[in-house]
């Protein structure tokens, strides 16, 4: 398989995934349809999910965001792992990308569980804020656009209660952030995020090495 963790042998990373991925089946249906679409590159790393999903159960999340939804492998992944009576708002500018996921979601059960909204992740997220979601959501994951990542970061923030947990991908950038000769627009957002959690007081911090780089920041 493709290795999406950084720094990491092939066949290191074939091994870790031999003793370690349990991917259930519909996850392994929607990566094998994936990696056949242009943008393929976009979707999370099985492990990735895999960890996700443990994070969601750890903190018992019942109510969730998936900023970024592509083909709908970390909303489905995050569903999987959700009681029955979980949620997930999805945020997306694509309906061709995500009509993908919406086939994913009812072959899995859990499309009942996932309430998409096809529009700029900001303006859903401000919605939410505008009729009083505040502190009621459990879990976010942030992986739209790198442009908007501290506004998304910021309202989410908001949206989760304490204790609950945010997660930011590609925080690494192909470890174009540790380039300092590299200013483009994307590289200096995620770097100036990572900068700005480093020294954020309202957040427990850890920046895992894990695929393209993914922070996990605890709401105090
Ligand atoms: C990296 S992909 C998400 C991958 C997905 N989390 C997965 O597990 O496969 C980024 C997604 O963000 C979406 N996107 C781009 N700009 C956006 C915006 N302003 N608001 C919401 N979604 C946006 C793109 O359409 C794309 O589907």
């Amino acid at each position: 398989m493709a290795n999406k963790t950084l720094g990491i042998e092939p066949s290191l990373y074939n091994y870790l995934l031999s003793v370690s991925l349990r991917e259930p089946e519909i996850l392994s249906q929607l990566r094998a349809e994936t990696a056949q679409h242009p943008m393929a590159v976009m979707q999370i790393a099985p492990e990735q999910g895999q960890f996700m999903a443990l994070l969601v159960q750890l903190i018992g999340a019942k109510k969730t965001l998936d900023i970024g939804v592509f083909t709908g492998y970390s909303s489905l992944v995050v569903s999987l792992a959700l009681p029955a009576d979980g949620r997930v708002v999805a945020c997306d500018v694509s309906a061709e990308f995500t009509s993908i996921a919406r086939r994913y979601w009812q072959k899995a059960g859990v499309a009942d569980k996932i309430d998409l909204h096809i529009a700029p992740a900001m303006e859903t997220l401000d919605q939410l804020l505008a009729a009083g979601a505040a502190e009621t959501f459990d879990f976010a994951f942030i992986d739209a656009d790198k442009s908007n990542y501290d506004g998304y970061y910021e309202r989410s923030l908001q949206l989760v209660r304490p204790g609950g947990l945010i997660l930011i991908d590609n925080v690494l950038w192909s470890g174009s952030v540790a380039d300092p000769q590299i200013q483009d627009n994307r590289t200096t957002n995620i770097r100036a995020l990572n900068e700005k959690l480093h020294q954020d007081q309202r957040i427990n911090l850890s920046l895992l090495p894990i695929a393209d780089g993914l922070t996990l920041a605890h709401k105090k």
